[in-house]
Parts: C-alpha cells; sequence; structure tokens
C-alpha cells in the first residue's frame, strides 16, 4: 500500500516534470528513476509508459541506463479527445428504428457539445436504412470535408434473415467506407435482437453507443489531424 503511494507521487511528480519540459529527448526528461517506479506519462501522446511490460527496464547499473535511453525513443502516437479545434464530422444516421436512432444521433451529439466541438463543424445526414450508411460515409469520407464520420443506425431482428443481411451489410460496408475514403468510420450501428436490446444501448441501462461512437471519432479524428496527417 505504502509502495503504491509513493509510486503514485513519484508519477505525479514526473508528469509535472514532464510538463514542464520541452518535447525531446524523453530520456532526458525522467528524472525518476528506480525499479519500484510504475512508469512514466508520455507529453508527446498523454500515455502510461510502463515499467516491465518491456518497454523501459531502469536499475541502479550503467548497462540498464543505456536500455532505457533506447526505449524511450519509442513514440506513442494516440488521438487527443481534448484538441478538438478545427475538426468536423459528419453524421450518417438511419430512419429505420428511428425512435432509436434519435436517441444515438442524440447521444452523439451531446458528446461532441461536451468535447467542445462547434455545431457548425457538425453534419448530420439521414438516410433511408442501415443498409444506405456505408455508401453515404464512403461519399462523405471523399468529399474531403469532414476529419472522421460517424454511423449511427439500429437494426433489429425480425422473422426472417433479413436482419443478417442488413447488419452484416452495414458493418462490412463502414469498416470498406473508412478504407476507401482514408478518413475514420465509425460503427455505431445496433445490431440488436429485439427493441429493448436497442433502447437499452441507445441511453438506457446499457449506455449509449452514439455517444461512444462520437468519442471514438473525435479520437480518431485527433489521430489522423495531428498525428498522421498526409
Ligand atoms: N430492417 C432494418 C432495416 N432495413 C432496411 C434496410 O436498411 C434498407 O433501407 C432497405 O433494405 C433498402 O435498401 N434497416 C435498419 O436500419 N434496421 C433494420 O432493422
Ligand atoms: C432487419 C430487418 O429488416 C427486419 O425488420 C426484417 O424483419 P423480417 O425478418 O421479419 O422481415
Amino acid at each position: 500500500m505504502a509502495s503504491m503511494a509513493t509510486s503514485k507521487s513519484l508519477l505525479l511528480q514526473n508528469q509535472q516534470l514532464i510538463r514542464a519540459t520541452p518535447h525531446r529527448p524523453l530520456a532526458d526528461r525522467l528524472s525518476v528513476q528506480t525499479s519500484s517506479f510504475p512508469g512514466f506519462f508520455c507529453s508527446n501522446c498523454s500515455g502510461l509508459l510502463r515499467i516491465g511490460d518491456g518497454m523501459v527496464s531502469v536499475g541502479k547499473e550503467k548497462k540498464s541506463r543505456a536500455a532505457f535511453a533506447l526505449a524511450s525513443a519509442v513514440r506513442h502516437l494516440e488521438g487527443s479527445v481534448t484538441k478538438t479545434e478545427g475538426l468536423r464530422f459528419a453524421i450518417v444516421v438511419a430512419r429505420f428504428n428511428e425512435v432509436v436512432t434519435r436517441l444515438l444521433l442524440q447521444g452523439a451529439l451531446e458528446t461532441f457539445k461536451k468535447y467542445s466541438v462547434r455545431e457548425a463543424d457538425i453534419d448530420v445526414v439521414w438516410v433511408p436504412g442501415s443498409f444506405e450508411i456505408p455508401v453515404t460515409a464512403e461519399r462523405l469520407g471523399r468529399l474531403a470535408k469532414y476529419q472522421a464520420i460517424v454511423c449511427i443506425g439500429a437494426v433489429i431482428r425480425g422473422d426472417t434473415t433479413h436482419y443478417d443481411a442488413v447488419a452484416n451489410s452495414s458493418a462490412s460496408g463502414v469498416l470498406s467506407a473508412g478504407l476507401k475514403s482514408g478518413v475514420p468510420c465509425v460503427f455505431g450501428v445496433l445490431t440488436c435482437d429485439d427493441l429493448d436490446q436497442a433502447l437499452n444501448r441507445a441511453g438506457g441501462k446499457s449506455g449509449n453507443k452514439g455517444a461512444e461512437a462520437a468519442l471514438t471519432a473525435i479520437e480518431m479524428a485527433s489521430l489522423f489531424e495531428h498525428h498522421l496527417k498526409c
């Protein structure tokens, strides 16, 4: 317990130190070098690099310092959900099962607002059903106007195998839209056995998958825009 507290305080100290210093080299910015220290934050990616994950081994010997310096040159790239300025998003939403998809859309819009995405930077595009989402997402991606596209739909099982055709086409189609357009297309399409399952995932007891999809879109937009721009 005591050592966990010490580790936590070392971690905090180190975060402060790293924030206050320039970007590289990372090794130069580390003041804490002890085997009990659980890791450090990279200010480049905001990620925790953990000792013992094959990343870093810091001991008392000079030899392990060299190994540490080598490992610390590894860059970790990750999108930030707080750097949303200038990012533009499209939401493609299916009208089929609109009682559910409107709630998913609401969750997505609330999330964009929470993460400071401006309303003017969001376009909502309505399509008849989830089957029509992929072609629309691909078209939106090709416009080169948006940094990510959120796809929202609700496929609910009926009596026949139609469900499988729509659900699978929508899923593989959204994937393909992202691959072909080069713009992240996020899958916020519910595939449920009944309406109850769907409502539970549209703001009910299992959360709101529209909100989750919007957050994923922000992270992916940021990753591509800030780290992987062509
Ligand atoms: N059954 C569901 C559909 N079906 C409609 C299709 O998506 C499509 O619009 C139609 O086949 C014309 O191409 N769509 C959903 O989004 N959810 C369903 O449960
Ligand atoms: C997923 C669907 O399209 C669904 O509404 C079809 O219902 P059914 O299989 O009863 O025709």
